[in-house]
């Protein structure tokens, strides 16, 4: 895997190029497996993955979700029960009708998304209220036949990653308190990846398929383009009808069961390294980086390496003891060539131990994110360490937050819209949220309408119609 160090970075301007690049150059996804849509991790990749979904397992462990594990293969007359659903994903998905030499009685899908898997068994599991609520998740690989232009971890026909969240509730107030629930989970899953999102409401035509509602976590990306990073579905009571998920409630009836469902695929991956990266390569938030601290020796000649090499283990070895994931490099390669290449991996940290260090007493710490040179005494304390990831951390939130925020322009015209898309910005209009007037203005923008924000009540007209405003929504490109 040596050779994809020395190649060039194209400059993220390119962002298209840039992104390719970048997910051979630093080793975290291999796009040559003989299967289009199918994408390889390589071992780098895989561990900032597994470190970012240990994360997202436990902000849902926190919150009483228990993990399940359910079957891939789902059969027909399951996954077409649901009419919306599977309308909606029929063209998409994969089958299997052999068995070796035998051809299946039944063919099974590939699991789209898991809804249909696991509500038949929810119908076994849920009797009672006392079942309730029932919250529950997966990390799966799932598989759409998408059409559009495949991307690693962006669209995938093996999505790869899906975490789906699947809860039930007693009544409609218990599935609304549980959207709520999985939008504070988001919030906190992607602030601590400092990656911004907008929060919006899907528009009727784009939630989906058999929801009642669909409510849309979005970045921006580097060109421009909305990146749907995660979705929070509320079911009503479409699939429990269908499905026969009902409850004896307090008073001893039966009632069909309300619920929610949402998800994030590896494009949060996408947007981690997408949002940060630069043209140097990677700038991974510590949280998630596979080596937080990289130790560089400085080594000019054979007397002091031993007093060099002496102090970087004792430096390692304070930090891993406060679990800080450090690593010396103490390779044949020159120190400039090692410097390129953790930059490039985007380690949030470099300690660099030279002659001078050892003589005064210090060492040189280089940051990945802002490229800043600081000295620290050989007796910095791994929480002296922990406060710069904390500093990093929130410099990066707060640049990224402010990157997004400068690309929303919020015209008075429809013409000014045009333009504000060709130039790749996000815009905000005040809109009257009907359907027909919806679909006009994305037919003119060459755009599609993202959402209403839930938060902010509009003021003025629609920018189409002139009608009342009923909401502020957001417009933009969208992968
Ligand atoms: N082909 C794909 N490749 C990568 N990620 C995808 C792909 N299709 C969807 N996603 C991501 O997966 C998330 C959840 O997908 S979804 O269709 O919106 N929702 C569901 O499937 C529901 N069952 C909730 S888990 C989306 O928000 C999007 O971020």
């Amino acid at each position: 895997m040596r050779e994809t160090m020395a190649e060039e970075l194209p400059e993220k301007s390119n962002f298209s190029e840039w992104y390719n690049e970048i997910l051979k150059l630093t080793e975290i996804i291999d796009v040559r497996y003989p299967v289009k849509g199918l994408y390889t991790w390589f071992p780098f990749g895989l561990k900032i993955r597994n470190l970012v979904y240990d994360r997202l397992k436990e902000l849902h462990n926190e919150r009483g979700h228990d993990e399940v594990k359910f079957p891939l293969l789902i059969p027909k007359k399951r996954l077409m029960k649901e009419a919306d659903h599977i309308a909606s994903f029929e063209d998409e998905v994969f089958w299997v009708e052999r068995a070796g030499k035998n051809k299946l009685e039944e063919p099974l899908a590939l699991r789209p998304t898991s809804e249909t898997a696991m509500y038949p068994i929810f119908n076994k599991w849920i009797r009672s209220h006392t079942d309730l609520p029932f919250k529950s998740y997966q990390v799966v690989n799932t598989f759409r036949y998408e059409t559009k232009h495949t991307r690693p971890l962006i669209r995938e026909r093996e999505i790869n990653s899906f975490k789906e969240a699947h809860t039930v509730h007693e009544d409609a107030k218990g599935a609304e308190k549980q959207i709520d629930e999985a939008i504070e989970i988001y919030k906190k899953f992607f602030d601590e990846l400092c990656v911004p999102y907008l929060i919006t409401k899907r528009p009727k035509w784009d939630k989906f398929p058999g929801a009642e509602y669909t409510i849309a976590f979005d970045t921006m990306m580097p060109d421009g383009k909305a990146l749907q990073i995660g979705t929070i579905h509320n079911l009503g009571t479409n699939f429990s009808e269908t499905f026969n998920i009902s409850f004896e409630n307090q008073k001893g009836k039966q009632e069909d069961a309300h619920q929610c469902c949402y998800g994030i695929s590896a494009r949060c991956i996408a947007s981690l390294v997408s949002v940060h990266g630069d043209d140097t390569g990677l700038i991974l938030p510590p949280k998630f980086a596979p080596i937080q601290v990289v130790i560089v020796p400085i080594l000019f000649s054979d007397s002091d390496k031993d007093k060099i090499m002496g102090e970087c283990k004792r430096i390692k070895d304070k930090l891993k003891d406060k679990d800080i994931r450090t690593k010396i490099d103490d390779s044949e390669e020159r120190p400039g060539e090692k410097f390129y290449k953790w930059e490039r991996k985007g380690i949030p940290l470099r300690i660099e131990i030279g002659p001078n260090d050892i003589k005064e007493d210090s060492m040189t710490l280089v940051r990945r994110d802002t490229n800043e040179k600081n000295q620290l005494g050989l007796d910095a304390s791994a929480t002296d360490i922990k406060e710069i990831f904390e500093e990093i951390k929130n410099s990066l939130k707060e640049k990224a937050r402010q990157k997004m925020n400068s690309e929303i322009i919020k015209p008075k015209e429809i013409e000014d819209c045009k333009k504000a898309i060709k130039n790749n910005k996000l815009v905000k209009i005040n809109w009257c949220g009907e359907k027909e007037c919806g679909k006009e203005i994305e037919e003119q923008l060459k755009a599609d309408i993202l959402g209403s924000e839930i938060s902010t009540e509009p003021k003025g007209k629609c920018i189409k119609c002139s009608k009342k405003a009923k909401n502020s929504a957001y417009i933009a490109k969208t992968y």
